[in-house]
């Protein structure tokens, strides 16, 4: 064999490695898990390292990852508000991310104080505090998302960005340890309802997909017989928040659904 057949075939066999190395890059999603403590799995236990993130190996971006062998970013914070999302989470994303998730909003919103005026104050106090909120989603928040979602595409052109909405907290007329009348419980479901509507209309006008996961958590809610949200709990963070079982059967095939 001469030299030149040598190199000849040499290159050959260079080029296919290169060839397969690029397919399986090709084949591997490069997924990117961003927002705020539903995504992260506050709640849900087995955190990934000792951060205040509270990222969650029992949360739904892993779970994805770990099902389809995707390469994750988890990015997702505890308490993450759009603009911490914005300011900290976004650098990551690039012209190869493939995949991207998210909710975002809750904390804009005010949620903590929502949960803390309905728990302890009684229903004048409750629905105040839902209609002061709502008032900043319908007004506020839209531009907040617009801004994030903007962003997100700019950074990852070419990637499928599934925005996941929240679930309504209660089961209105159970029986429940949880000294919330109805009439407070409804105030709240309306509140997750009036978040969901801005989300999804937002969404749509960045052209991403939302994954509307309340359909999954209704008969789980908090007052139901299998809920899949904490109650108020402790640490009090924790609170209503998506147990394990909310990530595994409630967020994680509704994202697998949106995808
Ligand atoms: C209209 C808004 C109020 C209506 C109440 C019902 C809305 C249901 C939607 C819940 C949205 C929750 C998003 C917040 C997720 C989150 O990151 O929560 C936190 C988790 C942890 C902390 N923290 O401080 O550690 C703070 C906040």
């Amino acid at each position: 064999m001469s030299v030149r057949a040598v190199l000849s075939s040499l290159t050959l066999v260079v080029v296919a490695l290169l060839g397969l190395t690029t397919a399986a890059d090709a084949a591997t999603v490069s997924y990117v898990a961003l927002g705020d403590s539903y995504s992260s799995g506050l709640c849900a236990g087995s955190y990934l390292d000792s951060s205040s993130c509270k990222r969650s190996a029992r949360a739904y971006p892993k779970l994805y990852a770990n099902a389809t062998g995707a390469a994750l970013s988890f990015q997702a914070c505890s308490g993450a508000k759009t603009t911490d999302v914005l300011n900290g989470q976004l650098g990551v994303l690039s012209s190869a991310t493939t995949l991207v998730s998210i909710t975002v909003g809750g904390n804009d919103a005010g949620f903590a104080g929502v949960m803390e005026n309905c728990v302890l104050g009684g229903e004048s106090r409750c629905r105040t505090a839902v209609t002061t909120a709502v008032d900043f989603v319908e007004t506020t928040l839209p531009g907040l998302l617009d801004r994030v979602y903007s962003a997100i595409r700019s950074k990852a052109p070419h990637a499928a960005v599934v925005v996941l909405g929240y679930p309504r907290f209660y089961k209105i007329g159970g029986s429940c340890s949880v000294g919330l009348s109805d009439t407070s419980r409804g105030y709240l479901n309306g509140g997750a309802d009036a978040l969901d509507t801005v989300i999804e209309k937002e969404a749509a006008n960045a052209g991403f997909t939302f994954a509307d996961v309340r359909p999954a958590f209704t008969g789980h809610e908090i007052c139901s017989g299998s809920p899949w949200l904490n109650s108020v709990t402790w640490p009090i963070d924790e609170s209503y928040h998506p147990t394990a079982t909310g990530q595994a059967s409630g967020y994680y095939p509704t994202f697998i659904a949106a995808r």
